[in-house]
């Protein structure tokens, strides 16, 4: 479904990403882990259109997407929850989830029951401000926001950062569903290596703009992961 072929990135003269290469099966959940710094926003970045590579190709369903705008990305079927959740405090719940409709044609744009089953949270908090929610319901707010697009691929900027252990256990089973009962491709990046042992289909490692280990969860060196992700 989503293929990144050899990319770099830089930042004016900064390299931050070298030849860097995955892919994202449909049906998978696949998990980049790394340290802080070591190019995982940035490779998310390239993929979601926010920044372009200074090399490389990336193809979405056969397509060319390298150069193309986010919002035609989104159309196509790639939603991204970025780091941070960048829910609007001012908007309440319902209008969070609506601002996902900017990319569906007019007929489509509904935001299905699917969505509270898997978030009751949501339902219940309807009218209240994004900005009172905890952290751990924003992030569930960016998940269903990004659901909303019904996606092929749903793209995740280190969802467990800072969320109590409950609701990152419920953001795991979301992941799984959502890759079982949708067939979604699912690409996180992490630095919580027993969320993404728990999860992932296939783990990749970056350090310092590189990818550096590859493989299933239980073929790939518990050790050598860990010696890259301290420091
Ligand atoms: N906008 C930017 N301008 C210049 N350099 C940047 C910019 N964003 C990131 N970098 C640099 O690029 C490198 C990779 O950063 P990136 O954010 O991709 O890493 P990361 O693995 O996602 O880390 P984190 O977990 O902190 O988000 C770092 O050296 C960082 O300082």
């Amino acid at each position: 479904m989503l293929r990144v072929e050899h990319i770099n990135l830089h930042y004016g003269k900064s390299q931050a990403l070298w030849g860097v290469s995955l892919a994202a099966a449909e049906g998978a959940i696949t998990c980049v882990l790394g340290r802080n710094g070591v190019g995982k926003t940035s490779t998310l970045r390239a993929i979601t259109g926010q920044h372009r590579p200074s090399g490389g190709r990336i193809t979405f369903d056969g397509h060319d997407i390298t150069t193309m705008a986010p919002a035609e990305r989104a159309r196509r079927g790639i939603a991204f929850v970025p780091q941070g959740r960048e829910i609007f405090p001012l908007l309440t719940v319902k209008e969070n989830l609506e601002t996902g409709f900017g990319v569906l044609p007019r007929n489509r744009r509904r935001i299905d029951d699917e969505i509270f089953a898997l978030f009751p949270v949501l339902g219940k908090m309807l009218n209240r401000r994004g900005g009172d929610l905890s952290g751990g319901q924003q992030q569930q707010l960016a998940i269903g926001r990004a659901m909303v697009t019904n996606p092929k691929l749903i793209v995740l900027d280190e969802p467990t950062e800072g969320i109590q252990p409950s609701i990152i256990k419920d953001i795991g089973n979301v992941l799984k569903y959502l890759r079982d009962q949708r067939g979604m491709a699912v690409l996180l990046v992490e630095q919580y290596l027993d969320f993404a042992r728990e999860l992932a289909d296939r783990i990749l490692v970056m350090d310092r703009g590189q990818i550096v280990l590859d493989g299933a969860p239980d073929k790939i060196d518990e050790a050598a992961i860990k010696a890259h992700l301290t420091v």
